[in-house]
């Protein structure tokens, strides 16, 4: 809705209204339609201001309205009709003004936004373009680089750099509104012309085409296979070389090709899901509006190597004073030196000072008795970190809370060795931690719903998208991520290339192929797993053994590269050949197509030819299967829970919307057939098998993902 009223005498104040960010639904549009007539239609009438109410212009679109058949009047002749307007419009922008909202205001014939307002065309990251006039009037305005780099990112910018840019037309620290009014009376009766967008020429740089071949460029490289970014790119240009009207065609055909898109149906999905993951829940029956958080305001690192270097600045830049705790002198004065440069650099981009002093260093554990709560950042080790959860326990304040940044180790044997496990969690940050959005806080049976609120909430003000999961190996993450990497090492034995199996993943979307990017994170990470789980033993007999174990089909190939000291970038070698230890320009390395050569005669095993099909189904199929056991198993509550990780955590393109919403636009039914080909094939490997839930949903004619937990329900209720 919009409310209607005449202010000052002779300005037509339209405010939107449409909680929580005033979007433009059919109802909103109808009523600015029926505002602006009336307001024309008055007399006493001279000007309009157009602003929203509780101090946010709007958010633009509804995105929910784009899921079905679009109704009311549509955006672009509204805006026209306001541009066309023979009285002036104002556009008052408190808050934010995006998408949709920000090309209303473009329609306006003056902008007037609050110093601390922000405004973006933010459709791309939907999917869309600006597609009600944006593209066309937005470069027009600020001019052809300024518009690409505002269109084709999606970002948002600040009052002030929209002045910069002629974005807007004046800035306020006052109460917008007012200002626009005075505003607006100031500029009533004055020739209009000179302020309808949509007549200016569009002003291009003199190489024009050389600037759009090289934007192209580094949009399809960074792209990822989204369409979206290029059709902006696209749609900028036809502002740049056509009239107006061929422009706004063009702009309508680009949209009409993106919004029947497969895409922006996953990143309209992906939108909810990431704010669906708020409303966590437990199986307990604990939510997030009954669980209230308890604050924190002094936490504490222990353990400063990597991991524990970035949760420390992620928290003091956050604002939160911290206790950086390592007990090897020499190893802490190196982590000091290294975190005040992480500082330094993040607080010199962002043009703030650096929060040096918010962090006090320490050798002793003692030094943690007056926090709030702890994360353990110590080696990936369960005997040391019990250890260290006994020690916190003793020395800590009560109703600490002690959280754990294990990738997958049980919580629950950490709850264990403390006086309250109920104030246990898992917190697994993701590499590096100050950089990566994504948190996982790991509930154990023991960890009470306080104690996941809290957690939750510390990561939504380290700006993390957190995300609550049940205590089980590897969390939802990592466990998803073991039947992936172990069909790519299959596909290895059985004739594929590392590079041909990471060019699939890459071309499917992920930023790193899963060789590449075992590479990058260490490959004797894994090994030492396997050797704790007594997996990888040194010299095993040869033959089809060593290919079995523990009863299921085993591949040793990692295995062997570590034991010739391969770690991946860090030692030079991995599964490609580095120019020197820690490059990250990965070369194929002759040494390893041998290597695999002799390890599949030795084996006796014929290199066969393997496609891009199946590739991509053998490992992102047994992945999506994991996830159907994780949800069947309650680990994660939901499918969004599952693909915020995965995007957020995993390089997962976001524009295929996550594991699980890909596996509903491939077809559960083509899925599971799929999966049950493979296992027919490869009956000793377990995560081929297709998971009951998997076949409960088929079976219920595959309902939408939404409805996904009706049925989880069901099926646990049965167990
Ligand atoms: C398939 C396509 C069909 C197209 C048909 C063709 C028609 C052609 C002409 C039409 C051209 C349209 C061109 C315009 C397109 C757009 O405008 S697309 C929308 C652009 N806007 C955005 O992307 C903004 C998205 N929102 C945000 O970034 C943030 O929500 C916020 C506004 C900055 C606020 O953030 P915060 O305070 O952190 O709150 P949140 O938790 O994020 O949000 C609060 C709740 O509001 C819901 N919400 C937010 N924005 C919208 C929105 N635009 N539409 C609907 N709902 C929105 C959000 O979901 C939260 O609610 P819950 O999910 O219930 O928690």
């Amino acid at each position: 809705m919009a409310q209607y009223t005449r202010v000052s005498g002779s300005v037509g104040l339209i405010t939107l209204q449409s909680p929580p960010v005033n979007a433009l639904s059919a109802a909103v549009r109808q009523a600015i339609v029926d505002s602006m007539q009336r307001a024309l239609s008055e007399p006493e009438v001279k000007s309009v201001v157009i602003c929203g109410q509780n101090g946010l212009f709007s958010g633009g679109a509804d995105i929910k309205e784009f899921r079905g058949q679009m109704s009311g009047p549509p955006l672009i002749p509204m805006i026209h009709a306001i541009e066309a307007s023979s009285k002036p419009v104002v556009a008052a922008i408190e808050g934010i003004a995006l998408g949709g909202a920000l090309e209303l205001a473009l329609g306006c014939h003056y902008r007037i936004a609050h110093s601390k307002a922000r405004v973006g065309l933010p459709e791309v990251t939907l999917g869309l373009l600006p597609g009600a006039g944006g593209s066309q009037r937005l470069p027009r305005l600020i001019g052809v680089p300024a518009a690409l780099d505002l269109i084709t990112t999606g970002r948002h910018v600040t009052a002030a750099e929209a002045l910069k840019f002629g974005l807007v037309d004046q800035i306020t620290d006052h109460n917008t509104v007012n200002v626009a009014v005075k505003f607006a009376q100031r500029v009533a009766g004055q020739p209009l012309d000179a302020r309808r967008i949509s007549t200016y020429p569009c002003l291009s740089p003199p190489d024009v085409d050389v600037l759009f071949e090289e934007v192209m460029q580094r949009v399809r490289r960074t792209a990822r296979g989204a369409i979206a970014p290029i059709a902006c790119v696209q749609a900028v240009r036809a502002a740049a070389t056509l009239p107006y009207n061929q422009g706004m065609e063009r702009e309508r055909e680009l949209m009409a090709t993106l919004s029947t898109s497969g895409q922006t149906r996953a990143l309209q999905y992906f939108f909810f899901a990431q704010r669906a993951v708020g409303r966590w829940s437990m199986p307990s029956g604990a939510r997030w509006d009954t669980s209230k958080p308890r604050p924190v305001h002094k936490a504490a690192v222990i353990g400063l190597g990597t991991m524990g270097r970035g949760i420390a600045v992620a928290l003091a830049q956050a604002g939160f004073s911290v206790v950086a705790v390592e007990t090897q002198e020499k190893q802490l004065m190196e982590a000091k030196q290294a975190i005040s440069g992480m500082l330094e650099r993040g607080a010199k981009r962002r043009g703030v000072a650096p929060a040096l002093d918010k962090i006090n260093y320490g050798c002793n554990i003692q030094s943690v008795a007056h926090v709030d709560l702890v994360i353990e950042a110590v080696f990936e080790d369960m005997a040391l970190k019990k250890k260290v959860f006994q020690q916190l326990s003793a020395v800590c304040k009560p109703g600490t809370f002690l959280c754990s940044n294990t990738s997958g180790l049980d919580i629950d044997q950490l709850a264990c060795q403390t006086r309250n496990p109920e104030l246990v969690v898992g917190m697994h940050f993701f590499a590096p931690a100050h950089v990566m959005k994504l948190l996982e806080v790991v509930y154990g049976p023991k960890s009470s719903p306080l104690a996941v609120a809290t957690a939750m909430q510390l990561g939504k003000k380290i700006g993390k998208v957190s995300v609550a999961v049940g205590n089980c190996r590897g969390f939802v993450g990592n466990r998803m991520l073991k039947p992936y990497l172990e069909q790519a090492l299959f596909l290895l034995e059985e004739g594929a290339t590392p590079e041909f199996v990471d060019q699939v993943l890459e071309e499917f979307g992920f930023a790193m192929g899963v060789f590449r990017m075992s590479d990058l994170s260490g490959l004797d990470v894994g090994w030492k797993v396997r050797m704790a789980d007594g997996l990888a033993v040194p010299n095993p007999t040869t033959g089809q053994a060593t290919r079995l174990r523990q009863g299921r089909r085993y591949s040793p190939l990692g295995d062997l590269l570590c034991e010739q000291g391969r770690f991946g970038q860090k030692t030079g070698r991995g599964w490609y050949q580095y120019n020197k230890p820690g490059s990250q320009v990965a070369k194929p390395d002759p040494w390893l197509h041998s290597f695999l050569d002799e390890y599949r005669a030795w084996h006796a095993l014929v290199a066969r030819r393997i496609d891009h099909q199946e590739v991509l189904e053998r490992c992102l199929y047994s992945m999506i299967n994991e996830g159907f056991r994780i949800l069947e198993d309650g680990i994660a509550a939901g499918p969004e829970d599952i693909d915020v990780i995965y995007v957020f955590g995993y390089s997962w393109p976001r524009h295929r919307g996550g594991p699980m919403f890909y596996a509903t636009t491939v077809g559960l039914n083509k899925v599971l057939e799929r999966l049950e080909h493979y296992h027919q094939a490869h009956p000793d490997v377990p995560s081929l098998q297709p998971c009951d839930l998997l076949r409960k949903l088929v079976a219920s004619g595959s309902p939408p993902i939404q409805k996904w937990r009706e049925v989880i329900k069901k099926v646990r209720s049965q167990l």
